[in-house]
């Protein structure tokens, strides 16, 4: 259908109008969503709204359609957005791709979208330092031939894997074998002293003596597990148990590249692609500190072209302007490890069920994660499954803050153990985050929304919510950079104008010459009391292993009696005080020991850990948490650091130290 038309007044066809009309509104959306403007006025320069790698375009597929009006001088396609730039050599090329290709169906693979084309007046390149990695990864590409790939993956005999072991059932995913020792993932262990029956295959020999040669690990690895990913499957972010193995881990790549992430504590992220062929050696900070996982998705946006290849240089601008997605398929990964029989180095590795040495106060991040790995993440990983069989209530102030949200807020609970206060305000949208996947498992069982992730880096969106929690988490993380993560991340969520409430445990247990419920209780009642006056005990009580990690979680009935706590003594060599339970702290950095009750034990969720094991019939075990409790005003003085946050209140409840904050409402969404 032609469109006949008369000066000033175009005659347009219906699926003409349509197609404008639709246009129109994608260049509002544009200007709404990501704040492009278009103009009316031809240039040499089109923004491609549908036509990004977030909608599952490929470069190839949108530069072919692209290049039939002409010759393109870039096209530049942003990650994860839904929408590219392309500029032609030529005003005319431009004139015809936005006459030609508006309301173009663009067929991707499976997908089909349609394309609307604007006129822009410049493209927008963001010119990002090209992120170095994390220190001590190394990647050596083509570190295996295409024969000896061959080789190793014919070596793997998928017919006899240990699919019969119980622990294996954790992995819904991905298949995995093991050779030398078996990795269980009940307990993120091996068992030291039983050697599987089947060794490293002798295939695998060969490329160890070639690492071992190139130094890229001092001794030959003693443990092989393999990893087969179909497309769409992955492996959850995670450090490899320190206790369990050597610093180096080498892992080999084979069959098709895929994208494993790199997440620092500090929110840092760092995607690094993984050829087929390839070695990657994780050693320090990026084995320790860092934790490693490759996403399930079916496709990666990474390089075009290979950025290590002198043959493929791109003259287009920017990193973003050689982005692609590419396709995942199936791969296989070796990764060999050295089983560790010394404890690690860098803190001890029990997690303080025994009367391991004390560990020192951290003095650099890899020592302070750890040291809360230990001491914070699997001493609730080993009492999680008590919490499942405790109650107990929200704190009052707490609910106060919560039911003062209106009705539709988007509330995000950061550290939310059982889920306690998810349901606080039912007018509210509450979604829940705990490292503790035991506790996430109890609030999906109350039928709460929640996920397993770590306070330093929650995957919600930037200001996607509108008001925040973080009752009694703070405490638990051991250096002053990463409490401020801590409250910068919560800052990081809120909307401008929203809210946060943070409720840390105190230095001071007395205040007004009030003595706290933590500090009264010295002859504890009954356990599973659950009289209001109980549930502010809930985190100070900590002793009892309740105060939680990322959240507040009961501990009625699991502690024996306070009478029963033999601590040591207090300050000692650089080395963290244990706490004497319900006494007055006399040091900000400590370890508060939890009895746990006969019977109550860890049960199946038992660590491996020879020194860990509960004996039949001894004293019951000791579990030792991390805390640093914060002295009158170090909260708000935190807090202040964090650019763009007013603190609104500060108040002192039952033995802890709350704030409530405000993002500033002139602060930008990032
Ligand atoms: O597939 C990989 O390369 C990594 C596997 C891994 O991280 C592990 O098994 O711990
Ligand atoms: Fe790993």
């Amino acid at each position: 259908e032609e469109s006949s038309g008369t000066i000033g007044a175009v005659r347009r066809s219906k699926e003409e109008k349509k197609v404008l009309r639709k246009q129109i509104k994608a260049s509002h959306t544009l200007l709404k969503h990501e704040g492009i403007s278009t103009t009316s006025q031809p240039t040499k320069s089109l923004v491609v709204a549908n036509g990004g790698l977030g909608n599952g375009v490929t470069r190839e597929d949108l530069s072919a359609a692209l290049k039939e009006m002409g010759e393109l001088e870039t096209l530049i396609m942003h990650p994860h957005k839904p929408y590219a730039f392309v500029t032609y050599r030529s005003d005319e090329s431009a004139r015809e791709a936005h006459i030609h290709l508006n309301g173009h169906k663009l067929q991707c693979g499976e997908n089909g979208v349609t394309l609307y084309l604007s006129f822009v007046d410049s493209v927008t390149c963001e010119e990002e330092a090209s992120v170095p990695l994390p220190e001590g990864l190394v990647l050596v590409e083509d570190f295996v031939s295409p024969e000896e790939e061959a080789l190793l993956l014919a070596a793997v005999d998928w017919s006899s894997t240990n699919d019969d072991v119980p622990a294996q059932k954790a992995l819904k995913h991905r298949r995995v074998k093991h050779y030398g020792f078996e990795f269980r993932y009940d307990n993120n262990n091996v068992d030291k002293d039983k050697p599987l029956p089947v060794g490293i295959p002798q295939e695998c020999l060969p490329v160890l003596e070639r690492c071992v040669k190139n130094k890229h690990v001092n001794a030959m690895p003693d443990q092989l597990t393999v990893n087969q990913y179909e497309s769409g499957q992955g492996i959850p972010p995670h450090v490899d148990t320190h206790s369990a193995f050597e610093d180096t881990i080498l892992s080999l790549s084979l069959g098709a590249q895929t994208v494993m992430e790199f997440r620092h504590p500090d929110g840092r992220l760092v995607p690094v692609v993984l050829p087929g062929r390839s070695l990657l050696v994780m050693t320090g900070e990026s084995r320790y500190l860092w934790t490693h996982g490759i996403t399930p998705r079916k496709f990666d946006v990474v390089p075009a072209c290979d950025p290590q290849s002198p043959a493929d240089v791109t003259p287009d601008p920017g990193i973003y302007s050689n982005l692609t997605l590419n396709k995942r398929g199936t791969r296989t990964s070796f990764t060999f490890r050295k089983i560790r029989h010394e404890p690690c180095r860098c803190a001890p590795s029990a997690p303080s069920a025994s009367s391991t040495s004390p560990p020192s106060l951290p003095c650099c991040h890899a020592d302070a994660a750890h040291l809360e790995e230990e001491y914070v993440h699997r001493v609730y990983d080993a009492i999680a499954s008590h919490f499942s069989s405790t109650r107990h209530s929200p704190w009052p102030r707490v609910c106060h803050f919560l039911n003062s949200l209106p009705p539709g807020s988007v509330l995000a609970d950061v550290g939310c153990g059982n889920g306690k206060y998810l349901g606080v305000n039912p007018e509210v949208v509450a979604v829940g985050c705990d490292r503790s996947s035991a506790l996430i498992q109890i609030c999906a069982e109350r039928g709460f929304q929640a996920f397993v992730s770590d306070a330093l880096s929650v995957p919600l969106r930037t200001a996607s919510c509108d008001a925040c929690i973080s009752i009694a988490v703070i405490h638990h993380f051991s250096t002053q950079e990463r409490r401020l993560a801590a409250v910068r991340e919560l800052m990081r969520l809120l909307r401008p104008g929203g809210r946060a409430l943070i409720y840390v445990w105190a230095f001071e247990q007395e205040y007004n010459k009030q003595k706290s419920k933590y500090l009264k209780h010295q002859n504890r009642e009954h356990p599973g009391n659950h009289s209001p006056t109980k549930n502010t005990l809930e985190d100070s009580q900590v002793p009892q292993g309740k105060s939680s990690i990322h959240t507040s979680r009961p501990l009625e009935d699991n502690c024996s009696p306070v009478d029963e706590v033999r601590d040591v003594g207090k300050v000692t060599d650089g080395k963290l005080s244990v706490h004497t339970n319900r006494t007055a702290f006399n040091t900000q950095d400590l370890l508060v020991p939890w009895h746990l009750k006969e019977g109550k034990r860890r049960g199946e969720e038992e660590s491996g850990d020879a020194n860990s094991k509960p004996s039949e019939s001894g004293p019951a075990p000791v579990f030792h948490r991390y805390y640093h409790v914060f002295q009158q005003g170090e909260l708000e003085r935190l807090c202040c650091q964090v650019a763009g946050v007013k603190v609104r209140s500060t108040y002192h409840d039952q033995g802890n130290w709350c704030v409530i904050l405000e993002k500033d409402k002139s602060i930008n969404a990032m």
